[in-house]
């Protein structure tokens, strides 16, 4: 028995999300929260013949309560997207508070599910997320997870159109960090198979990464970001998270996580000099079973790229670690 809740669930990301977690045989009950529309997702979804149940719930009613009670995974996509000439930290004055919100009602109503936090700007909502968590003493690290997957996503998919590769996501690239511009680093170095990428195509293929975010705004123009390729990403973590905990072995992607509080992750943080990164996690029942240290044997270009990585990174975390303990004042 799995209860799987979108939090965002009328939204771009939130419907294609919802419709490929109603088609997964392993969930048994699908709940949809947002503030608007849910009862007609729900209604929608609800037929298709797949073993989950549907339901749709808005805030009126104690609606975040009944969605959220029960719940194994809760998956969030709420929050405004970004349109050409912002950047993800231009969304946080807005998705800041919906994110703290929602955890809010996690922490009273499911502070056992685990949680896979798209809302950006990722690199600091999943702070808030812990410090939420935190302060209600319910905070389990291994429980918490930034979904990072799309650069993984996009990262396999680059590669192949280099390497000619029938099915790109045969490829294994780590893509650790941050998400947002030069906080993404991929790793073409530990690629599984090996890749070959000329050197003169080295940089552009990582800038391809670091902005694939951005050439998806740019192509919408001002009618959003990326919907359906996170919807794939953020379902292809979720999917992973739920074979996991059903006891699955062997599980392994990239997340944003907390290091200090998984295992595996202290001497990361010590090398990176962060809290929050993004690096390969080996998942099982009780959520992260250990996180995988590819940082040490990145090479020596990309020991550049994490530099400039960490200073972004620490700026992107404080301000979400503020947020919560110093509020802004309204
Ligand atoms: N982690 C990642 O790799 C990616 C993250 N994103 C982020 O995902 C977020 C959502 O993007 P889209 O679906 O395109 O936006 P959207 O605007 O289409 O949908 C967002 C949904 O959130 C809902 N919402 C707003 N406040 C809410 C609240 N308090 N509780 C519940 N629902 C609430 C809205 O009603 C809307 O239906 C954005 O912040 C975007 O930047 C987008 C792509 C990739
Ligand atoms: O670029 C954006 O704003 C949405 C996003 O996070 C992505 O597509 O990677």
């Amino acid at each position: 028995m799995v209860k799987a809740v979108v939090a965002g669930a009328s939204g771009g990301i939130g419907q294609p999300l919802s419709l490929l977690l109603k088609s997964d045989p392993n969930v048994t009950e699908l709940a949809l929260y947002d503030v608007v529309n849910t009862p007609g997702v729900a209604a929608d979804l609800s037929h298709i013949s797949s073993p989950a149940s549907v339901t749709g719930y808005l805030p009126k009613d104690d609606g975040l309560k009944q969605a959220l009670t029960g719940a194994d995974i809760v998956v969030i996509p709420a929050g405004i997207p970004r349109k050409p000439g912002m950047t993800r930290d231009d969304l946080f004055k807005i998705n800041a508070g919906i994110v703290q919100g929602l955890i809010e009602g996690i922490a009273q109503y499911a502070p056992k599910a685990y949680i896979l936090v798209i809302s950006n700007p990722v690199n600091s909502t999943v702070p808030i997320a812990a410090e939420v968590l935190k302060r209600a003493n319910v905070f389990d690290p291994k429980r918490l997870f930034g979904v990072t997957t799309l650069d993984v996503v996009r990262a396999e998919t680059f590669v192949a159109s280099l390497s000619g590769s029938k099915n790109p996501s045969d490829t294994t690239i780590p893509v650790i960090g941050g998400h947002s511009g030069e906080t993404i680093v991929p790793l073409f170095s530990q690629a599984k198979p090996a890749v070959n990428i000329p050197a003169e195509k080295l940089d552009a293929l990582v800038n391809r990464v670091q902005f694939g975010g951005d050439e998806v705004v740019k192509a919408k123009d001002g009618a959003g970001s990326a919907t359906l390729s996170m919807a794939y990403a953020g379902y292809r973590f979720a999917q992973k998270v739920i074979k996991a905990v059903k006891g699955e072995k062997g599980i392994v992607e990239p997340s944003y996580v907390y290091l200090p509080g998984v295992p595996g992750g202290d001497s990361i943080a010590k090398t990176t000099g962060v809290d929050f990164f993004s690096v390969p996690v080996e998942l099982g029942p009780n959520g992260v079973e250990k996180v995988i240290d590819v940082v040490s044997s990145a090479n020596d270009h990309e020991k550049k790229l994490l530099e400039a990585a960490y200073s972004g990174l620490k700026t992107n975390i404080s301000k979400g670690v503020e947020f919560v303990n110093n509020p802004p004042q309204k």
